[in-house]
């Protein structure tokens, strides 16, 4: 499945990307006044293979949940029950992802692809928009990665599987965007260490403070990422195994949904830290698949613009967050939706009766 996904994903459509270019300069507007809406607004109509290109609607979130051995070397302050609890609160809409997906009218899917604890009970919604939980399983977290690998291929390979799998769902329901969403304690630690796996970059420079963690803190964490990458030497040409030795299973799924989006030509806009680590891996699997990402927005954590910069993204929004769960990506949203909706909308100088300098 991997295999055939990432074998469908393509280059952009040079012919729709030239037409949306041509009728850019012809809307009534001074050139170059929608700034960076304007080079989207391209992009979304060479991933469509049409210009207008399609409203990116309906917008899906997905979330990822899984836990991490790395959370007994003391890399973050929050108890690892913590990811299990949230579940419930993403599934009782009272987190701040449900609050932002209100908002942007988006569905949101919580999958648990490796959560370690158990979940709390649920009430059973009966709304159509309530969130959904997908129960996927893999491991109940992964191994600790400074000792070891933290996932076997196999199993690293079978949470890629899971985000290509629920990509296709939500697209099969009619999605027209997917938003990556996580929650996992400690997965800024597996992220910093992708990043650096993926960049080259030193762990000193990728490696945040995550949830908010304090000085001593830190300093272990950074010390965690460079013994693990020290232990595994990740090869980059292998995204599969930099994945399994050093990676989440929540950046794995995520790595999948990313990929089966870009074969689906379907744009995905991308989260924080751990959603641009995975794509990291995801570009790694398929150069390509970078045409259906979109940057939703520039998270705290420094590794995050080490790998907006590597893959050569703009953020879309750069407010300090560092929440994760796929809010800075609703919070985008609008800007994506407003870029396409130029394209569908506005008048020409031609057909408005407007002179042209
Ligand atoms: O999205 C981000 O860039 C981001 C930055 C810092 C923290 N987080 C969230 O906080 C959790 C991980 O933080 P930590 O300190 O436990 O590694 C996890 O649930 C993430 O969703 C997310
Ligand atoms: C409360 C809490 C909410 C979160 N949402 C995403 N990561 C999180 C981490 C914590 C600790």
């Amino acid at each position: 499945m991997l295999t055939t996904t990432i074998a469908a994903i393509g280059p952009l459509d040079q012919t729709a990307m030239a037409a949306a270019r041509d009728l850019q300069a012809r809307l009534t507007k001074p050139a170059g006044s929608l700034g960076a809406l304007e080079e989207l607004s391209v992009r979304l109509a060479g991933l469509a293979g049409a210009c207008p290109p399609p409203l990116p609607e309906p917008a899906a979130v997905a979330i990822f949940a899984g836990d991490h051995g790395v959370h007994a070397q003391g890399v973050t302050p929050w108890p690892q029950e913590v990811t299990a609890q949230m579940i419930g609160n993403f599934l009782a809409g009272g987190a701040v992802v449900n609050a932002f997906a209100r908002q942007a009218g988006a569905s949101v899917t919580v999958v648990d692809v490796g959560v370690a604890t158990p979940l709390p009970p649920v009430a059973v919604a009966d709304a159509a928009e309530a969130p959904r939980l997908v129960a996927a399983n893999v491991r109940p977290g992964t191994r600790d990665l400074s000792v070891t690998a933290a996932l076997t291929r196999d199993e690293a390979r079978a949470a890629v599987e899971t985000g290509i799998r629920v990509a296709d769902d939500l697209i099969e329901a009619g999605a027209g965007i997917l938003l990556t969403g996580d929650m996992g304690i400690a997965n800024t630690t597996p992220s910093a260490a992708l990043v650096a796996a993926f960049t080259g970059v030193d762990p000193a420079e990728v490696t945040g403070r995550g949830t908010g963690v304090d000085d001593e803190t830190y300093r272990r964490k950074v010390d965690v990422v460079r013994r693990a990458l020290h232990r595994h030497r990740p090869d980059p040409a292998d995204p599969l195994g930099v994945l399994a030795t050093v990676g989440g299973l929540e950046h794995a799924a995520l790595a999948g949904l990313i990929l089966a989006a870009a074969a689906r030509r379907i744009p995905v806009l991308l989260d924080g830290v751990i959603a641009v680590s995975a794509a990291l891996a995801a570009a790694a699997f398929a150069p390509d698949a970078v045409g259906a990402m979109i940057a939703g927005h520039r998270s705290a954590e420094p590794g995050a613009t080490v790998a907006l910069r590597h893959l050569g993204l703009d953020p879309l929004v750069d407010l300090g967050l560092r929440l994760g769960e796929g809010t800075g990506a609703l919070l985008a949203l609008p800007v994506v939706t407003g870029a396409a909706r130029v394209l569908h909308e506005v008048a020409t100088f031609d057909s408005a009766g407007v002179a042209e300098k």
